[in-house]
Order: structure tokens, then sequence, then C-alpha cells
């Protein structure tokens, strides 16, 4: 999309202008010197009511905005051009963003009505998807980021800012960490540093060139130091300075090379201070974005009551980021608790939240001056909002509610000033007065007094001038070339004073002024005129005046957003029935565990926040996960473990984010990062190879896992043959069992896993099930201890109604293998069939031998799971697995290898060499 050919004849300026650039029109001239000052955007030339883009712009603007591609002709050439209209340039924008362009606007900078020649133009503003600020082009309850990366060895920082709302966020880390951040925030736009080396990411961000000399140290110290006194104190690396400052260099330039009034704090923080959800997780739990269809499917959805833009960006964040500090969790829960039990507060609260205005963008607009008096007068509506809001979190008890409630600065000088002003209605526009009001400034007091004397004159005029010169139809009138005039028809011009001087002929009148009429409108328009210059300077002061408490409405903001939050999560407790989560610090003694092991994960009827409320009846599930433990859950397709294992992950979430849970209670650890695996037939990946996808994700979870971490596995093993599959999905349970020690919920059709709970006491079985009534399958959806039965594919697949035939030969096929089969794990057996017989996937595949890349002579032998999986298969593993290794692909590569090394090439014929690598081929397969 992004193509850099296709920008090739877009950005810079047209060649063929520049092969006649001494000829060129003036104004052409203007448009080939600004795209060359701005080559990397496309340059949008403001030419009256139009933004005009010529040449190879001009089709490219014509081709994404479907507009039609005209010409200008002029003596030096015939010039392709497209224009869109200035009134709604927004939807266009919109388009060649989303086409991947740049654009920089290139504004008439002075009234065309006073220029001398040439309008002056320059370029006002560049928009990219991370520098928009058009309120149109911005999703009203998501943050759109910029983003820098810097990269210093193996430390990497980086830097975020939505421009809309000046929110800086900057952190450090190692490389996987760091791009784990990076996904999360998923930047619409990023600034890479020198030798950053970036992966494919799972987003989409445009990639912005930009002066690496931005990224240098000093200078981007300098650049940190326009907005914080001490740069050092607000980071903790160099790396991290140097991608905050490229950063806000960047967003400078964007801006027209000015300083982000509106960036008042620039906030470090340490990704180990949150949950870790990368980005995996956070699309496979589903959390803002659905696979499904389904309206309202995503945990954010299910949450968002919020009642204004400032809460809606808050609840995403805080769902993004849940917290690990149980004192802070404890701090939320308190006041969601102190909420939910306070219906009238809680209403209040809304009441008053839904007219609160999205403060942090004004108050962006203001610094930006770019606000209008609507907007002073939006962010007075609002402040007058906060005293009502105080009055409320009065009587409500909670620590967090209240230090909320002392932050919210009522700002009574911006309120007064804004309201000795602002008229309460005013226009739109700034430029054409009535938006000061009266009685604020005294001279625009008297301007506005004289230019009204001079219109009552003029009003009185008509009669006094019928009855001067007798004439009854005698009419004083007004036009915007003319001026005023006094109009008499024809048949009475004989009765015309001396003192009227002609000033138009019509068909049937004449129309006169007086030099007393004359000297009165020269006067109402001066006035007039000064008027509107004055209000639009005394607005600008006014606005500029707002700007310097930048920080205090920023401040107010903050908490606003807060409580909209706390709010929202306290109407989601009580309007669904969540419970308040308890935390614990994993002592034993604590309560709940029961045999010995530390405590873990405790629900009681828990539930799944989305699914229940497409589900007519949802069954609630217990979950009993220890530190440490792993349950193997197996049933058939469609049973609820996938909803189970979520649901768990979700209360998890919600618990440390500061919400009530779906569940009738819940005693949760505070965990450190939740990981997910789903298994291959779930993954969106597409084309690529799923398998190695599933496989990386595995890598990451059991190098990075924890033993506070909780660890979801849904069909791990499934994108490879069931021999491989089953191998792998055994040896990464016992390694995330005996190396780990996460929490695990591990679904799986591979009955054979069950085994491993013999084995291991930390690994327990669950199960799901299903009955048959009345003809009909039903899912019980309610979890039991103890695996599944092995051969309960086959009956569920005779109880949806598979012909009895096949069913038969089906049972038959199994009691066969069941004969005649090892049960070592990695081989068949009766049992290892996925049990998920209502799916014929790629599991069904016969047996085969097809080795894991892990294997080989180049596996590493340590700790990892490619070890594991290697000691496994050659036996020294697992103490009773003392089966002869099946004879495996490795004899026969081996072969093969010694086979084509020893071929003499140069001695065979193509026949004899197509015959060979059939042979070998054959072999191999
Ligand atoms: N506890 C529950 N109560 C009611 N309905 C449920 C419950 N759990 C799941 N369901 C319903 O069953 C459907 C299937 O659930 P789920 O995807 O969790 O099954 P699964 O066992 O993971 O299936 P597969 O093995 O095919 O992935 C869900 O979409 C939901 O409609």
């Amino acid at each position: 999309m992004n193509a850099d050919a296709q920008h090739e004849a877009v950005y810079g300026a047209p060649p063929e202008m520049l092969a006649v650039r001494d000829d060129l029109t003036p104004m052409l001239s203007q448009y080939a010197d600004l795209c060359e000052a701005h080559d990397d955007a496309l340059v949008l030339f403001q030419v009256g009511d139009f933004y005009e883009a010529f040449c190879g712009a001009a089709e490219a603007v014509a081709r994404t905005c479907e507009v039609t591609l005209t010409k200008r002709e002029d003596s030096t050439g015939t010039w392709p051009m497209a224009g869109i209209p200035i009134d709604n340039a927004a939807g266009y924008l919109e388009r060649l963003l989303d086409a991947g362009y740049r654009v920089a606007l290139a504004d008439q900078v002075e009234d065309a009505s006073e220029a001398s020649g040439l309008v002056d133009r320059a370029v006002t503003q560049l928009i990219t998807p991370g520098t928009v600020v058009d309120e149109e082009l911005l999703e009203a309850g998501r943050a759109t980021y910029l983003g820098a990366v810097a990269r210093d060895g193996d430390d990497y920082g980086l830097a975020v800012v939505d421009v809309s709302t000046g929110e800086c966020l900057v952190t450090g880390a190692d490389r996987a960490l760091a791009l784990e951040e990076l996904e999360r925030l998923a930047p619409a736009e990023l600034v890479v540093g020198p030798n950053c080396d970036l992966p494919s990411l799972s987003f989409d961000p445009m990639e912005t060139p930009f002066d690496p000399d931005a990224f240098d140290p000093e200078t981007a110290r300098e650049t940190l130091s326009r907005y914080v006194p001490r740069p050092e104190a607000v980071v903790e690396s160099t790396v991290e300075r140097r991608a905050v400052g490229a950063l806000l260099a960047y967003a400078e330039y964007a801006q027209g090379d000015s300083k982000l009034e509106y960036v008042t704090r620039v906030t470090r923080f340490d990704p180990r201070e949150f949950l870790q959800l990368d980005a995996t997780a956070i699309r496979s739990l589903e959390l803002f974005d659905s696979r499904s269809a389904r309206a309202g499917s995503t945990l954010f959805s299910v949450l968002d009551e919020t009642a204004c833009a400032l809460g809606r960006r808050r609840l995403e964040a805080w769902l993004r980021r849940p917290l690990v500090e149980q004192g802070a969790i404890e701090a939320r829960l308190d006041a969601v608790g102190a909420l939910a039990d306070d219906a009238l507060s809680r209403a209040d609260l809304r009441d008053h939240l839904s007219s609160v205005y999205d403060l942090e963008r004004l108050v962006a607009r203001i610094s930006r001056e770019r606000a209008s008096a609507r907007d002073l007068r939006s962010l007075k509506t609002t402040l007058d909002r906060v005293p009502e809001i105080r009055e409320t979190l009065d009587g409500v008890e909670s620590g967090l509610l209240a230090d909320l409630r002392d932050s919210l600065d009522e700002l009574d000088g911006v309120r007064d000033h804004i309201d000795r002003a602002i008229v309460a209605d005013p226009p739109q526009e700034i430029t054409e007065g009535g938006v000061i009001a009266e009685g604020y400034d005294a001279e625009l007091d008297d301007l506005r007094g004289t230019a009204e004397d001079g219109r009552a004159w003029v009003s009185n005029l008509e009669a006094h001038e019928q009855e001067r010169t007798g004439i009854d139809s005698l009419e004083v009138g007004y036009n915007q070339v003319h001026g005023y005039y006094i109009e008499v028809t024809n048949p009475n011009l004989d009765r015309v004073p001396d003192d009227y001087v002609r000033r138009q002929t019509l068909k049937n009148s004449e129309r006169f002024y007086t030099p007393e009429l004359k000297e009165r409108e020269d006067e109402i328009l001066r006035a007039a005129e000064r008027a509107d210059s004055l209000e639009y300077d005394l607005f600008c002061e006014v606005r500029a005046d707002v700007a310097t408490e930048s920080a205090r409405i920023q401040a107010v903001a903050d908490a606003l957003a807060d409580l909209d939050v706390l709010r929202t999560l306290a109407d989601v407790a009580v309007a669904n029935d969540y419970a308040r989560p308890v935390f614990h610090d994993g002592d034993a003694t604590d309560g709940a565990s029961n045999d010995g092991t530390t405590a873990g994960i405790e629900i009681d009827g828990g539930r799944h926040p989305v699914v229940e409320r497409t589900q007519d009846e949802f069954v609630p599930n217990p979950t009993s996960l220890p530190q440490g433990g792993v349950a193997l859950i197996t049933g058939p397709n469609m049973s609820g473990k996938s909803t189970y294992m979520r649901q768990v992950a979700l209360v998890c979430i919600l618990a440390q984010m500061g919400s009530f849970v779906p569940a009738d209670a819940a005693r949760l650890p505070v965990v450190d990062r939740v990981f997910t695996r789903v298994g291959a037939s779930d993954d969106i990946a597409g084309g690529q190879s799923t398998f190695m996808r599933e496989m990386s994700e595995l890598t990451e979870i059991l190098h990075n896992a924890t033993d506070d971490s909780l660890v979801l596995l849904d069909e791990v093993g499934r994108g490879t043959s069931t021999t491989d599959g089953l191998a792998i999905a055994r040896a990464a349970t016992e390694f995330v069992h005996d190396e780990v020690g996460a929490m695990t919920l591990f679904a799986t059709h591979y009955h054979d896993l069950t085994d491993t709970a013999d084995e291991r006491d930390g690994v327990f079985n669950l199960h799901f099930t299903a009955t048959q009534t009345d003809g009909e399958v039903t899912f019980l959806h309610s979890v039991a201890e103890g695996p599944s039965s092995s051969s309960y594919g086959v009956e569920v697949a005779h109880l949806a109604g598979v012909p009895a035939t096949v069913v038969e030969r089906a049972r038959s096929l199994v009691e066969a293998d069941d004969e005649g089969s090892n049960t070592k794990p990695g081989q068949r057996s009766a049992h290892t069939g996925p049990d998920n017989d209502a799916q014929p996937t790629a599991d069904a595949r016969p047996d085969d031998d097809i080795q894991s890349p892990q294997d080989g002579p180049e596996s590493p032998q340590d700790g990892t799971l490619a070890a594991y999986v290697d000691g496994l298969e050659n036996g020294h593993r697992t103490a009773d697995d003392d089966h002869e290794t099946e004879p495996t692909v490795d004899a026969v590569a081996r072969d093969v290898a010694d086979e084509l090394r020893e071929a003499d090439l140069v001695d065979t014929t193509p026949l004899e060499a197509l015959n060979l690598l059939s042979d070998l081929k054959r072999r191999l397969e």
C-alpha cells in the first residue's frame, strides 16, 4: 500500500515542472518550491476554496479520492490537476491517509484580497497517520499514537505521543520486551532510529523516515529539555532519551516546527509495572477485536459503559495495561466497590460526566491555537460540572475517590474568564465577530456602540427623507457592493434634493447617497471592521491565557477520565452481577488451597464475560488451579474448553485492572503475565506456516513465563503430524510443569497426554462432556475432574448423526488400533488420535514420521523445548519410556544424504538424475 515507487511520482516537485522551472507561472513556481521543500509528502495546495495537486500527485489524488482528473493550461504547458473542496476535505484526507500517503497542507497564509500579486502560501500542517489532530479524522474513544524506537546495542528505547491529547509515554527494555510493548501500543506511525532492525509487526504502522540526527543523544536532550526541566529525571537511559527526543522533534516538524505546548507531561513507565499482555494474548483473548462477526463480542465492548470520550480512552488504557501492584489494584477495587454500593452517586456521576467534553483534545487544540470560541465554551461547560462532581464524591468512601475528588481543580479563574469574555452561543468562525461578550472590553463596546448608533441613524433616515422630499415611496437600502443608498423611483426623480449624489441607475429607479450618509456609512464600516479585528485579537488573548493553564486542565481531564472508568466498572459489576476478587499473596496458609500446594487461582462459579452475554444460559464453572499446577482439559469440540480457559484469563485481567469479575467469588494471585497459544485451526495467521508460528509462540512462552504467569495452551501441536504433535504437547506440558512452574491450562484433543497427570503431582485432568436428549446432542458445558473418555469422539460422532456404518467402521478402527499399538508417547495409540472426532482435520492424517524441526544433530542440548523433545524421542527423558525408537526419518534422511553426496553428477544424464531424484523423494516420503 505504502509503496515507495508509487510515492516517487507523488512526492517532491513534479519533474515535468522542474524541466521548465524558469518559465513556470508564479503560482506553479510556488507550488514546485513547496513540493521541493516538503518532498516527504503529497502537497495539497490551496487555491481559493480548493486544495489542488498537479501532475503525478494529481493522478494519485484523483485515483484515491475518486475525483475528476482535469488539467490546467498555461503558456508553459498542460498540467494534470485534481482538486478537493476545502470545506469537506476531511473525508478525502482520510482516504489519502488510508492509502498510505503523507499529506502536507499548503494553505494561503495571507488574505487573497490584500495580497499584491501572488498570495503567500506555506505548509501549515503535515498530516500523517500518527500526527492527525482533526476531530473528523480521529476516533473519539481511541488514542492515536505516533511512536519512535531507538537502539543502543541490546537496549531499546520506545516513546509514543498522542498528538491530539499530548499524552507522551516513554520506556526502555530489551528487544523482546520493547517489541511486545510496541505491539501493545500499536502506534499508527513509527519513526525508526538507526540500526533498530525491527521484525515485521502484527499491526501495520506507517514507517516514517526522519533525520537520524534527531536520535543523537545531545540533540535529543535539547529537544526534550523544551518539555521537561531536567531530561535526566524523566528518562532512565540514553536510549530512552534518544527515542523520546526524536519523537518530539518529528512531532514538532509535523506541526510546522513549533513546540507542542500541550505536551506538559512526559511519563516514563516500566513495562514490568504492568501485567504483561503481548499482542498474541490481546488478540486471542479478544480484548479489543473480535474474530466473530457478532457485535459487542469483545471484552472492551462489554465494559464500555463510559459516559465520555476521556473515560473511553482511559478504559482502553487500563484494559491494555492491568496492574501488578496489589495496593494500587485494591485502591481501584475499593473505589469500584464504593460506587457499586451507591447507586445514587453512580447515576449522578454518569449524568455529570456525560456532559463532559473531550478536555484532553480541547486543551491540545487550545494550546495549538486551533480552538474556536465554541471550544472555549465547551471547556467552560465541562469545568462547570467539576464542583457538582466533587460534591457527588463527598459521601463516597474510598481513598482513591477522595484523591480524585481533591485533584478536581475547579479552575474558577479560567471559568470566569471564559464566561466574561465569550458569548454564550458563539459562532463557529472566530474572525467574523459576535464572539466576545458585551462588557468585556470597553474599546470593543465603544466601537460596537458607534456602529450601532450609525445603524440606528440609517434606519431612521428613510422616514426622515420621505418627509423632507415628500416622496413616500423613497427607500433606504444596503448592498455589499455599493453600500447604503437612497432609492427613488423614476416618476419622483424631479423631487430629488440637490444634496443627493447619484450612485447607481436601475431600470425603474435611481440610487443616491448624501454626503452625510456616506460619512455615516464609513463610520459604521470602520467601527464594525475594527470591532471584528479587535474581537479576534481579544479572543486570541483569552485563548492564550487559557493555554497557560494547560497543565491544570489536563490534571482535571486525568481525574475525570479515571472517575468515568471507575464508575463504569461499578456499573458493569452491578449490571452483570460481578464479584469483588480477593487477592492473596500466594501463601497456602492464607486459605483455599487443598493439598499443601501454594494457593493459586480459585474461582467459584466463573463465567466468560463476553460469551455469557450471547448465551441464553451460560453454565458457570469453578476453577482451582494451584500455583505451578497444570490442568489438562479434554472434551469434544464445542464442549466449552476454550471458553473456560479464556474466562480464567479474563477474570485475572479484569481483577488486575481493578474491576470486579464475572464469578460468584474469586481468590487470585497477582499474575505477572498472561500467555496464550491458541490452536492452529483458530489461528488467523492465514497463509503463513501456522505450525512455525505455533512453535515460535510456544518458544516465547517457555522462555518467558515465570511461576507467577498464567499460560493458556489451546491444542498445541495440532499443526503437525499426530506423532510429533503429541510429543511436542507432552514435552511442553512437562517443561512448563517441571521447569517453568507457571499456572497452566492446556486444552487438548490428545487423549494420551492425560497420562501425564499420573506421572506428575502438579498435573491434573479436567474434562467437558456432552449428552444426548431426544436425539439431540447437548453440551453440558460444565467442567468435571478427570480426563474425558478416549472413545468419546466416536460417540459424539454418533450423537451428531454420522451414519451408523461410518460410526461402526470408526469404532472398529479404534479397536484395531488399540490392539496393535504401543502406548509410548510420540507414537500413535488407541487414544493418541485427537479425540475431536467431530472435526476431521490434519490431525486425522495417518501416522507419519515427519521429524520435528527441533530434532537433528543441531538440537540445542539445553533446557529448551527442542532439547526436551529430542530427549523424549531418544528415550532419555522419561524413566518409564523404555521403548525402542521407531525407525525415524533420521536414518532415511542420512541414507538419502549419503547417496546424494556420492552421486557423480558430472556423469549423470538428465534422465538418470530425474530417476534418482524421484527415488530419493519416494524414500523420504
Ligand atoms: N459455560 C458455558 N455455558 C454455555 N455455553 C457455553 C459455555 N462454554 C461454551 N459455551 C458455548 O459453546 C461454544 C463452544 O465453546 P468452545 O469454543 O469453548 O468449545 P471448545 O471445546 O473449545 O471447542 P473446540 O475444541 O472446537 O475449540 C461457545 O461458542 C459457546 O457458545
